[in-house]
């Protein structure tokens, strides 16, 4: 089974529900688990997807994802970064896309990108 983590700002979380709505089936039919960071995780539960959720970003919910990521234990990272807001935790956003590059781990930070990515995973 592969996972994908799921990880949306304030701004963007809209888009992320309407992204997993639009690949539903795509993301059953080849039993993809979701991981997330908290608030993104009860979007998507609300929005009817079975999601592990771990701590909102900002009290180091991208940190779990990303230690996640190093152990192996993540194969595609969805994340919808907001370019038009601050963040309290600018350095933990930069460590997960970091750790993405140095595990080479594919990474969408917006839909136009996840979209490519899922029809190819
Ligand atoms: O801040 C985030 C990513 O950097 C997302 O966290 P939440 O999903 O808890 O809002």
């Amino acid at each position: 089974m592969k996972t994908i983590a799921i990880i949306a700002h304030n701004g963007k979380k809209a888009e992320m529900v309407q992204f997993l709505n639009e690949y539903r089936s795509v993301l059953e039919s080849k039993e993809i688990k979701l991981i997330s960071t908290g608030t993104t995780g009860s979007k998507a539960e609300t929005a009817g997807f079975d999601v592990e959720k771990l701590l909102s970003g900002p009290l180091g919910g991208d940190a779990q994802i990303a230690s996640r990521l190093v152990e192996g234990k993540v194969n595609m990272v969805v994340f919808f970064r907001d370019p038009m807001d601050k963040h309290p935790h600018e350095p933990d956003i930069f460590m997960l896309m970091r750790l993405c590059d140095v595990h080479n781990i594919p990474l969408a930070t917006n839909p136009a990108t996840a979209k490519l990515l899922i029809e190819a995973f």
